[in-house]
């Protein structure tokens, strides 16, 4: 274990050390902020509830996020190693430091970089059984499910950062029993519960990366929420697969949580026996012991009516990214086998996180059973598919005996009503 995980290190940031924090002095997530409009976005680190401006303090001579995580990753290392020295209780730089923080409830935070290319896989083993009932009863899981890591190219305009809001889109959609399509207003708004790994420097095209190498190639992890309209999804869907249904709006959270502060939180990575193992290209030594990653992940709904209660939400699942079929490795080596360039800043989703039991569904689809089992909420509401003004919080958090807990903070949404 490097020294950044020593759990008894403290920091001079006070609030950093608080043990409910998911941004303690071993985590150090890199993101962008802003004191208003006016100003372009910085780099920052996110450290308690405060943000370290990189620039301020000399860490870096620019403001390009893109630049700064195409940096070869021993590099990338000992910056992080830099923030650790200079954050840590004792650190000579506290006097020079303190003038560069600013507190994070007085900073906007923005998308972490320019997006890229976002391409949109389906690890959830569980979420994927589920949902493939609903939509092909005779046919659930399709027999490339356990080959081949499936996916699809997403839209990266409408990505957006925590907090963002967007309207109810409207589609085409075919009514249970009818003939012809309808238009209108999409009436099942779902979320869904992913991880989002962000590309860092990138190879070149018809250069693969090969298992040993791709992790180089992740900066750090968010929480995504992938929208999905599934009136819209279950109309359009075949042959090409998702479309208008999930290009609307996706929200991940500002925080990316690097690999290397995530070094505690690895675990093993095993097929059951009786399932195809991966192909040799899919597989290393190091992706069986370390591949996985142990993840605590939560839903939370805050409806209007708690909004105006002063209700900060209700938890409807839980869920662990663990449970994926298929580790960050085996998509960014799978992405490029045929050659396909990915660059920094493009963002890869795992798909839908579920866990083996019904009420760990990472959609609403799920929890509902395709909207046919209503949830009842904590204070008499019920829910099939979102209602306008219902806010989606996602959250993510590793905890592990004898290491500091870090998080990911949170990636919220608001589905306003339609145009
Ligand atoms: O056709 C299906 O079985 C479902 C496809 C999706 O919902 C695509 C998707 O976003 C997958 C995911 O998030 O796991
Ligand atoms: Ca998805
Ligand atoms: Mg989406």
């Amino acid at each position: 274990m490097d020294v950044t995980h020593d759990p008894a290190t403290l920091s001079w940031v006070e609030s950093a050390n608080d043990p409910a924090t998911d941004f303690s002095i071993q985590n150090l997530p890199f993101g962008r902020f802003r004191r208003n409009a006016l100003e372009p976005w910085q780099i920052g680190v996110a450290i308690g509830d405060q943000v370290l401006d990189l620039h301020a303090v000399g860490l870096i001579d620019h403001l390009d996020m893109q630049r700064l995580m195409a940096a070869p990753v021993t590099e990338r290392r000992a910056l992080r190693l830099s923030l650790w020295e200079g954050l840590r209780a004792g650190s000579a730089l506290q006097k020079v430091w303190s003038q560069a923080l600013l507190r994070q409830s007085e900073v906007e935070m923005g998308l972490p970089c320019e997006v890229g290319d976002y391409t949109d896989f389906y690890t959830g083993i569980h979420h994927a059984t589920t949902v493939g009932k609903l939509f092909r009863p005779d046919n659930p899981l399709l027999p490339n499910y356990k080959w081949v890591p499936i996916g699809y190219h997403g839209r990266a305009s409408s990505i957006g950062a925590s907090g963002q809001q967007f309207h109810r889109p409207q589609g085409q959609t075919l009514k249970p029993g009818a003939a012809v399509p309808d238009f209108g207003p999409s009436a099942r708004i779902d979320y869904e519960l992913e991880i989002g790994a962000w590309v860092a420097g990138g190879n070149g095209l018809g250069e693969p990366v090969a298992m040993a190498q791709a992790e180089d190639y992740i900066f750090g992890l968010t929480l995504l929420n992938d929208w999905s309209a599934r009136d819209v999804q279950a109309w359009e869907y075949q042959p090409l697969g998702p479309f208008l249904a999930k290009n609307f709006a996706t929200t991940v959270s500002p925080w990316m949580v690097t690999l290397d502060a995530l070094a505690p939180f690895r675990a093993d990575f095993e097929r059951p026996a009786h399932d195809p193992q991966p192909m040799a290209y899919l597989d290393s030594a190091h992706n069986r012991a370390a591949g996985a990653l142990d993840v605590q992940l939560e839903v939370w709904l805050q409806t209007p009516a708690m909004l105006a209660a002063g209700n900060p939400g209700q938890r409807l699942s839980t869920s662990n990214m663990r449970d994926a079929y298929w580790t960050l490795a085996q998509l960014l080596t799978h992405h490029t086998v045929n050659g396909c360039n990915l660059r920094s800043g493009d963002i890869l989703g795992t798909g839908t996180l579920s866990g083996p039991a019904p009420e760990q569904g990472g959609s609403l689809l799920e929890l509902t059973q395709g909207g046919k089992m209503p949830l009842t909420l904590a204070n008499g509401e019920t829910r099939t598919f979102l209602q306008d003004g219902d806010t989606v919080i996602l959250r993510g958090y590793c905890t592990r005996a004898g290491v500091r807990r870090i998080g990911f903070g949170e990636c919220r949404g608001t589905l306003l009503a339609a145009r």
